[in-house]
């Protein structure tokens, strides 16, 4: 550690108030979350989890000589025997977490001069993936991160929807690092309710929809609710903007919440009181027409883009490309180029006859149906769905996802998808009897896209469904390369005469 680390690292930390039990300035070379990545020198900050106390491991982290520690008063109680011989600084804060993304936000400084924050219970990654793109066609650098990690003009890998503070500014301040100046991240209730965004100057958020889910974790309802409006308060003053889709109940309570607090609203929705208002689309093979309105004004675009919801989704990322400095007539230019998330309703190829192939990640009953129910609309024929269901996992759904197949699809063929330690043919009997007799069964999944692919005719259309994105099938404790998009290229080439 240089000595200009050391007195930036300890004048930021007592810029904080966060101070060593002694008024000592703690000097630190970096910070962990985790005692398993505690490096020499670095913050350890340990916090009350949910299984156990942080405070645990701090005896193995003043092993791995970390220089300072930060806990609440339980945790300092804990380790005061750890403490008892060692001078480093331990610094005990009321909300150690908080104090955490303090700290991480002062560590690592930079972030993109303009960030956006969207939550809700679905869509969140569709409109930060749309914002990003959006920003990129108007020729800015940018990224979107969440679910599938960092993406755009920077990229990196992450465990979480909404990383912990220490992940979340540091990839922050490196993409700012590599001259990212745009940034749209999802904000998930964990890590609202967790204060992961702390110290993040968030110049808009955006609010999608409400459902029932994390119920785990949330009480209930309300403080599930309650966790998404935190989205609010880091909203800068001088940004001071909120884009809510109104048209359910929760859209209205949050907007309600929004005004109340001061922010400048953009609100998306069927209804006249919209200013981004959705007023008719019209659906084919590979997309969507959308006619919507901006502030009163008509406008007519294509989206290459399934599923009805999707409109929601582009309005949602027009709203936060606006309230960051862009102009409407240049964002609704670069709609048509808009791409879906990898691995979501993503076309991946298309017969010579017209008709179409999706791939979906969808690998829970639930998901399927909504996803052969987006996809109805566009097709004028039959839907075609291949899947099957994950080994050492919820055995339950297996039924259920073919029953969801023989309900809202016209042709079922039941397959391989990452059987894992299991039988696969015993997976796939599960499936079957909720399939139904009329299903087919082909447990190689090539060669189920392949049949699919073979068995399209003008007007259908086939969704690949379970893997998504994902490029390995895993089959006892190997991972096989295997990518369901590639493979319907593949099968459509081999039978359109292409290769
Ligand atoms: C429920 C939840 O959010 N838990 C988060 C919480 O962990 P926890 O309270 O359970 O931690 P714990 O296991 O009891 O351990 C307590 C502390 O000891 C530390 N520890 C633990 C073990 C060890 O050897 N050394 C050590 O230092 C842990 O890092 C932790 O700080 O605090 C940890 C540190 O900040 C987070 O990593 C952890 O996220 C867990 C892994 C997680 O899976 N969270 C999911 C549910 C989540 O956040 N999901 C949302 C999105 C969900 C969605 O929209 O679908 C997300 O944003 O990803």
């Amino acid at each position: 550690m240089t000595g200009e680390t050391v007195s930036r690292a300890s004048k930021k930390l007592s810029q904080l108030g966060l101070r060593g039990r002694d008024g000592r300035d703690p000097v630190i070379s970096g910070i962990s979350v985790d005692s398993r990545t505690v490096k020499p020198g670095h913050l350890f900050a340990a916090l009350p989890g949910s299984t156990v106390h942080g405070a645990e491991f701090i005896s193995y982290a003043l092993r791995m000589e970390a220089g300072a520690v930060l806990t609440d008063r339980a945790g300092a109680r804990m380790a005061a025997e750890a403490f008892a011989d060692w001078d480093g600084a331990v610094i005990v804060a009321e909300e150690p977490r908080a104090a955490l993304a303090g700290a991480a936000a002062l560590w690592f400084e930079a972030q993109p001069e303009h960030v956006v924050a969207v939550t809700g219970t679905s869509g969140k990654t569709s409109v930060a993936t749309f914002t990003r793109q959006i920003w990129q066609a108007l020729g800015y650098q940018a990224i979107s991160l969440g679910t599938m990690g960092v993406e755009g003009d920077y990229h990196a890998k992450l465990a979480h929807t909404t990383p912990e503070p220490v992940t979340l500014h540091r990839v922050l301040s490196e993409a700012a690092g590599a001259g990212v100046t745009h940034a749209a991240m999802e904000a998930s209730s964990h890590g609202l309710d967790q204060r992961r965004l702390d110290g993040v100057r968030v110049e808009a958020g955006a609010f999608t929809n409400f459902s029932q889910d994390h119920l785990d974790y949330h009480a209930d309802f309300d403080e599930y609710f309650a966790a998404k409006a935190l989205l609010f308060n880091y909203i800068l003053e001088d940004g001071e903007s909120a884009v809510i889709n109104i048209d359910s109940e929760h859209g209205r309570r949050m907007a309600d919440i929004a005004k109340d607090q001061g922010l400048a609203l953009t609100t998306i929705g069927t209804g006249d009181d919209a200013m981004l208002r959705i007023l008719g689309q019209r659906y084919d093979a590979t997309g969507q027409d959308l006619r919507f309105s901006v502030m009163g004004q008509t406008h007519m675009v294509r989206l290459p883009l399934i599923g009805g919801f999707q409109a929601e989704n582009v309005l949602a990322a027009m709203g936060l490309a606006l309230a960051t400095g862009g102009a409407a007539e240049a964002i609704i230019a670069v709609l048509p180029e808009l791409q879906t998330v990898r691995g979501r309703m993503q076309l991946a190829a298309q017969r010579d006859n017209g008709a179409a192939v999706f791939v979906d990640y969808a690998h829970k009953p639930g998901a399927l149906i909504a996803a052969l129910q987006s996809l109805r609309p566009h097709v004028m024929g039959r839907i075609i769905v291949v899947f099957g269901a994950g080994g050492d996992r919820d055995r339950g759904k297996r039924k259920l996802m073919g029953e969801a197949a023989r309900q809202y699809a016209d042709v079922a063929i039941v397959t391989d998808d990452n059987p894992r330690s299991e039988d696969p043919a015993s997976i796939r009997a599960a499936i079957m009897e909720g399939a139904g007799p009329e299903a087919t069964e082909i447990g190689d999944r090539a060669e189920a896209i392949l049949r699919g692919v073979d068995a399209l005719q003008p007007g259908d259309a086939l969704l690949i469904a379970g893997k998504g994105h994902e490029t390995g099938q895993i089959v006892g404790q190997d991972v096989y390369p295997f990518d369901d998009a590639e493979q319907a290229s593949v099968a459509v080439a081999a039978l359109d005469g292409r290769i």
